[in-house]
């Protein structure tokens, strides 16, 4: 668990000496947003970075230049504006994308598609010229059609490599894990829940029979529960009134996703992180499912395991939604 992991890097960082392993360049896309700010800081302080570079359309100097004082060996660029693309991502080992519109109130996912879509699209065809050995994590929403409009424009540039493409869910993992230790007054870091399917509304799947601890819950609860991750993000955008969406949170599940990342590169073994990825697990052509990662992404996909009736249930109701979500981005990148 990233938690597991940070905590006694973030306690060793002065003490850290750069060896030829631990020594990756991590590219952020929109590092100056909501999202891209305390992500950049937690990437910052993460001791397998030796290079982070912040692209974004604006501010990025100043986030650049206040980063750069926190003393940990990472050495920090800031690249503004779309000129400077290629420099940022120029033979990265791991982009992370954040960039784009987050939600207001009585949005869906899918309504960001119009603004995100291109957004995405851009960053992929430089990323293929530019970087295509690199790990991509996509946290752009909505992330169902992201991911396969990045696999797309790679697809088309003949760099696509689908081990390397993910969208990130882990904030599905996240706040799975932190409701169910709630429920059942556990500490949030001995709690694991896989989480299946996609990332949004009834595509995203919790495996609450599969929890580590087990745990049960009579039938209502387990409804109640279910539907509280599915529209966790709802949750936030709601209390935060019209100035986004989960930012915090998504940084934190983003700098694990990336650690977790950087960790299969480094070739540490047992690296398990689910993910939404091009797949072959169910019908769906894309779809999150625990992987093990290692240096060249993804080394194996552990797929979808057992279900219980209930999950088999939600996987039957995900299917199409995703299936829908899908065809929009094939359809955007090949337009
Ligand atoms: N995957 C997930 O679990 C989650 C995804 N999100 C999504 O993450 C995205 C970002 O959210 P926030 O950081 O809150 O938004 P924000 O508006 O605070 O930041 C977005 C940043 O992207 C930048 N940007 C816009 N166009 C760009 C381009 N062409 N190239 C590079 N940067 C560009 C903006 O200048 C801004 O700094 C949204 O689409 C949101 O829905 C948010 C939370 C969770
Ligand atoms: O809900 C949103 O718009 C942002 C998001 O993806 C999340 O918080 O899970």
């Amino acid at each position: 668990m990233f938690s597991r992991v940070l905590r006694p890097s973030l306690i060793s960082t002065r003490n850290f000496s750069t060896s030829k392993q631990n020594n990756y360049k991590v590219a952020v896309c929109g590092a100056s947003g909501g999202i891209g700010q305390p992500l950049s800081l937690l990437l910052k302080i993460n001791p397998l970075v030796s290079e982070l570079s912040l692209y974004d359309v604006v501010h990025t100097p100043g986030v650049a230049a206040d980063l750069s004082h926190i003393e940990t060996a990472a050495k920090v660029t800031g690249y503004n504006g779309p000129e400077h693309l290629a420099e940022a991502l120029k033979c990265a080992d791991v982009i992370i994308i954040p960039a784009g519109v987050p939600r207001k109130p009585g949005m869906t996912r899918d309504d960001l598609f119009n603004t995100n879509a291109g957004i995405v699209k851009s960053l992929a065809e430089c990323a293929a010229e530019v970087a295509p050995e690199a790990l991509i994590g996509i946290i752009t929403n909505p992330v169902n059609s992201a991911v396969p409009i990045v696999c797309e424009v790679l697809k088309k540039a003949g760099k696509l490599d689908p081990r390397r493409v993910f969208g990130i869910s882990t904030l599905d993992i996240v706040r799975a894990n932190t409701f169910i230790a709630q429920e059942k007054s556990l500490n949030p870091k001995d709690v694991n829940i896989p989480v299946i399917g996609g990332h949004s509304g009834i595509t995203i799947i919790p495996l609450i029979s599969r929890a580590t601890p087990a745990v049960s819950f009579p039938e209502d609860k387990l409804k109640s529960l279910t539907t509280r991750i599915q529209e966790a993000g709802t949750e936030v955008v709601k209390a935060k009134a019209g100035a986004g969406s989960a930012t915090l949170s998504m940084a934190y599940a983003g700098a694990r996703f990336a650690n977790s990342l950087l960790r299969g590169l480094n070739g540490e073994s047992n690296v398990i992180e689910p993910a939404y990825v091009m797949s072959d697990v169910t019908e769906a052509p894309y779809f999150a499912s625990p992987l093990v990662l290692g240096k060249c992404g993804i080394e194996k996909n552990l797929g979808l395991g057992n279900l219980s009736d209930f999950e088999q249930d939600l996987l039957k109701k995900a299917i199409p939604e995703l299936k829908k979500n899908i065809e929009a981005g094939v359809k955007f990148a090949n337009q």
